[in-house]
């Protein structure tokens, strides 16, 4: 298989990088830079002389429809849906990890990123690329819009139980917490060393983008309009996501029962790991690894369900899963590729 990854010098590159310089499928990779081209991705990441030799290249449609078979876009909002278009009148599959592709309303779109995207009629061709609820969808895909990283963990966190009549879906708290590389490779004030180290902060608080998505999804489920509270924070470390999910409560259910339905519900799901209730996830047990571990308290005081789950936002929040993603396109073993245990310590 021949993969192209456009965006060649972030960091979502080159974790794609990571996992696909070792997939077995893969014969060759491409790398599309809009500011290095023609530089070695290994004088803009030593770290991979002799693992991948490749010069980054102009990415242009026709070179994408004479080399390469999957093509991932690792770049920023608004630049996917400028070219996917035109790519999707080609046999090429495209799994586009920014979030162009993620809602189904423009409008929406505009209104939560400030940025442009495509038209409904674009919007509707993708499929949305959550590889541990809905692998027969991405299966038949040419267009994977890959979830955002708080996404990610909230979905796997809240769709097994959201269409219970257990649930209040109008009490639902989502309160995140990210690593400084979810902010991507360039340097902002915000996130530089000085800035970050020894502090933590909220931040859109009451407007993230992430919203709508999460949103979307819940809903979808559950066949009616869904509201949450979702606050991201950032803290001064690289890698990882932890997010608290509390939902009230409308009928007394034991911690068994609901143990046991996100047990059945992932239960064919290699990277989704639902925890004991002694074993509480840390973001260092799925730390460079394309796992999810989630774990249940039923708070019978306050009538509550608080789930936690713990993923890294470069792996099953970005390249990671969009690899899985790749892997049920073309009918692989999901995990080929990604059976890396985490890094610990
Ligand atoms: N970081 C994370 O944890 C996650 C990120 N994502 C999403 O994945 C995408 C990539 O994120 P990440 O790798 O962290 O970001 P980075 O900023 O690290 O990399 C993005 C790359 O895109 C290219 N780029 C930047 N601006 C433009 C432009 N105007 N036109 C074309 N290419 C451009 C640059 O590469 P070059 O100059 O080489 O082309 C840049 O290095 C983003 O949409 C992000 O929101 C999703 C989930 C998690
Ligand atoms: C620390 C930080 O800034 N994190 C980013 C995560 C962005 C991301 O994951 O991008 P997608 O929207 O493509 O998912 C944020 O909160 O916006």
């Amino acid at each position: 298989m021949r993969v192209g990854i456009v965006g060649g010098t972030g960091y979502g590159a080159v974790e794609l990088m990571r996992f696909l310089t070792n997939h077995q499928a893969v014969d060759k990779i491409y790398l599309y830079s809009q500011s290095k081209q023609g530089t070695y991705i290994s004088d803009v990441y030593p770290h991979l002389a002799s693992i991948i030799n490749v010069a980054m290249e102009e990415l242009t449609v026709d070179h994408v429809v004479k080399h390469v078979d999957v093509l991932f876009f690792a770049t920023p909002p608004a630049v996917s849906y400028q070219w996917i278009p035109a790519l999707l009148e080609t046999d090429v599959k495209i799994i586009d990890l920014s979030g162009d592709f993620r809602l189904d309303d423009p409008a929406v779109y505009e209104a939560w990123y400030k940025k442009t995207t495509a038209s409904r009629d674009y919007l509707k061709q993708a499929v949305y690329g959550l590889a541990d609820v809905y692998p027969d969808k991405i299966k038949q895909a040419q267009l994977i819009a890959n979830p955002g990283c708080y996404p990610t963990a909230t979905l796997l966190g809240l769709l097994p139980i959201i269409d219970k009549s257990f649930i209040d879906v109008d009490s639902i708290i989502v309160d995140g917490k990210t690593g400084v590389s979810g902010a991507g490779r360039s340097l902002s004030q915000g996130v530089h060393y000085a800035e970050m180290n020894e502090n933590m902060r909220a931040y859109a608080v009451g407007s993230h983008k992430h919203t709508p998505e999460i949103e979307r999804f819940l809903a979808e489920k559950t066949e009616k309009s869904i509201f949450i509270n979702f606050t991201p924070h950032i803290v001064p470390m690289t890698r990882g996501i932890l997010v608290t999910m509390y939902v009230n409560l409308t009928a007394a259910i034991s911690r068994d029962t609901v143990q046991t339905l996100y047990e059945s519900f992932y239960k064919e799901r290699a990277f989704v790991r639902v925890k004991e209730n002694h074993s509480l996830p840390e973001t260092k047990h799925v730390y460079g690894s394309n796992y999810c571990d989630l774990h249940i308290t039923v708070d019978q005081r306050t009538n509550r369900l608080i789930i936690v789950s713990v993923i890294d936002n470069l792996v099953k929040g970005a390249s990671g899963q969009a690899i899985q993603n790749m892997n049920l396109l073309y009918g692989l073993n999901e995990t080929e590729g990604l059976n890396l245990s985490p890094l610990y310590p």
